[in-house]
């Protein structure tokens, strides 16, 4: 026992002592988990003590560009706190390298990064096998090949657009009535129906799903936490495949069965759909994404093992994401209506006073509101629903100057860069105008791309003067860059403008006194409390 100790001290030691990180900054973490293990920590009601660890490092000049947390084995997990660290990490990491047909050769991954160890392990433990959202190189190449034209604006818009903005209506009218009432509404949980509705309905192009077989469509999120939870379970580190037995897994197994029942029954509804759209000048096009994915000739397997697992990591990452970054809009802006009568003058040009026909939303309007824009990516700015993007180093990498080893996890720090006052001056200022271009701000000057991807990207137009310096540049940190970005950017995208627009066009907010915003890390960054706000009908 005894030598077995001396072994684990003598190769903590070795192993820290003999890194390239020997004198990188160490990352002083309070909690034990992320102190002593590089570990996320299980979710705690009182304090989000990671976000405020990830915020601590990314605000402090002396962790720049990286800092490290040394686990008791040795093992270091290096956070990057700079966006040039990230690009490193993410974009030239993640890229196939130069010599990668040897290194596929040799058995050996053919790029510097992939996804990390504990995202991998985690979903393999809940969802039971492969999917977008844990494999990497071809594994995971084929799928994103194939799910990602759906996500595309081209697909996207016309089949999705009409179903968000009548889903948004509904969402108007039960304000409404909250509004007549006088009655605060909570608004986390509203959000969260709104979302499974969107990606349920997109995933499977239709509206009549059996929600009967998982207890009723409230049930599926709660069926969805319960196997969430799952992510942090201390079974996930179980070694030798051990994560992966029926006994590691059993806690999840109920759950896991009752939403691959519904996804397999919704896929067979999906496939009574329509015949997609074809012409001799444009691609085909499929009304939901499970035509698509059925189409590609991909999903072979009669049991419909892999289609089935990467329906569930859609929903997955398709719901609270968006939920709670609605949510946080929300609180922001019920506590601020001088940035909700900016809104207001801004979409009243566009599309009108309220009420607004929901057939006469186009993507071309809602791409023609800067300001809406601005204030979601300040919600994702100061509450990102992802906080930090986990990696695993294949071979040494070039990390904004220093070389981190072989072997090591990355946090790309996303909640501290985001928050650090260098890059966003008063980052606990929600002040969605440092999103703007700076002509914006004195000539109104209205977007003109299609408001998806490109909008959101750091490049101008030859007519635009740019300060390169200025916070709008910034790239959309929240939804990752590289090869694996949001598969689902759009689609979110899609529904926040909407929703922000149509209801801060026809209703003011504010929060219900006592209301307090804090985040908790589950997963996601999700608001810590009930989000609690009142309603009240505009002027027409
Ligand atoms: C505000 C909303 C959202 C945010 C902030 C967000 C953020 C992110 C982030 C940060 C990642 C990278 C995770 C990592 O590398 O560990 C990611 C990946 C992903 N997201 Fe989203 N997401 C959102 C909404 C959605 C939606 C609506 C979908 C719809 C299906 C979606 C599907 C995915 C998928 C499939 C991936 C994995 C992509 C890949 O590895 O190729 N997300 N998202």
């Amino acid at each position: 026992m005894g030598t077995l100790a001396l072994f684990f001290v003598l190769r903590y030691f070795y192993r820290r002592y003999t890194s390239p990180l020997v004198k990188v900054p160490l990352a002083m973490a309070t909690n034990f988990w992320v102190a002593y293990f590089g570990l996320v920590p299980p979710p705690n009601d009182k304090q989000d003590e990671l976000s405020e660890f990830l915020i601590r490092v990314g605000q402090d000049g002396d962790q720049t560009p990286i800092s490290v947390l040394w686990s008791v084995m040795g093992k270091p997990t290096v956070l990057v706190n700079t966006l040039q660290g990230i690009k490193d990490v993410l974009i030239e990491g993640q890229t196939k390298r130069k010599d990668s047909k040897v290194m596929i050769q040799q058995h050996r991954p053919p790029t510097n990064v992939q996804r990390g160890d504990f995202i991998r392990l985690a979903q393999n433990l809940v969802f039971g096998g492969p999917n977008i959202n844990n494999t990497v190189g071809e594994e995971w190449r084929w799928r994103r090949h194939v799910l990602l034209p759906p996500f595309q604006p081209r697909q996207l818009v016309p089949n999705l657009l009409p179903y968000v903005s009548n889903r948004a209506k509904q969402l108007l009218d039960l304000f409404g009535k909250h509004a007549e009432q006088e009655t605060a509404v909570e608004l986390d949980e509203v959000f969260m129906d709104l979302t499974m509705d969107v990606i349920n309905y997109y995933l499977y192009g239709r509206n009549d799903l059996n929600y009967d077989m998982v207890g009723g469509c409230t049930n599926l999120k709660n069926i969805h936490h319960h196997l969430g939870m799952g992510f942090m379970s201390p079974k996930v580190w179980l070694p030798f495949g051990l994560n992966k037995t029926n006994w590691a897994q059993r806690d999840f197994l109920a759950a896991r069965k009752l939403l691959k029942d519904f996804i397999n029954d919704s896929l067979d509804r999906a496939v009574k759909e329509d015949p997609p759209n074809t012409s001799s000048t444009t691609k085909k096009t499929y009304p939901s994404v499970a035509a698509a994915a059925m189409a590609s000739g991909h999903y072979e397997d009669p049991d419909r093992f892999d289609l089935i697992n990467d329906f569930l990591s859609l929903t997955f990452a398709g719901y609270d994401t968006t939920a709670h970054t609605l949510a946080f809009c929300f609180s922001e802006l019920a506590r601020h209506p001088e940035i909700q009568n900016k809104i207001v003058e801004q979409v009243r040009q566009v599309l009108g006073p309220p009420p607004v026909d929901p057939a006469s939303i186009t993507a071309e309007k809602l791409a023609r509101m800067p300001y809406v824009t601005a204030v979601y990516r300040e919600t994702m700015r100061k509450y990102p629903a992802v906080a930090l993007i986990p990696v695993h180093v294949n071979h040494d990498t070039p990390v904004d100057g220093t070389i981190v080893p072989a072997g090591a996890e990355i946090w790309c720090n996303v909640r501290g860069i985001q928050m650090n006052p260098r890059i966003f001056p008063n980052p606990d200022t929600f002040d969605p105008s440092r999103w703007l271009k700076p002509e914006t701000i004195t000539e109104q000057q209205q977007e003109t791309d299609d408001g998806f991807d490109k909008m959101t990207s750091s490049s101008t137009n030859g007519t635009t003067k740019v300060d390169a310096d200025h916070q709008y540049n910034f790239p959309d940190l929240s939804f990752t860059l590289g090869q694996h970005s949001c598969l689902g950017k759009n689609l979110a995208i899609l529904e926040l403008r909407t929703v922000i627009a149509c209801t801060i066009n026809q209703y003011s907010l504010s929060l219900k006194p006592g209301t307090e915003v804090n985040t908790k890390i589950v997963l996601t960054t999700k608001p810590r409390d009930d989000v609690w706000v009142y309603f009240k009908k505009r002027e027409a």
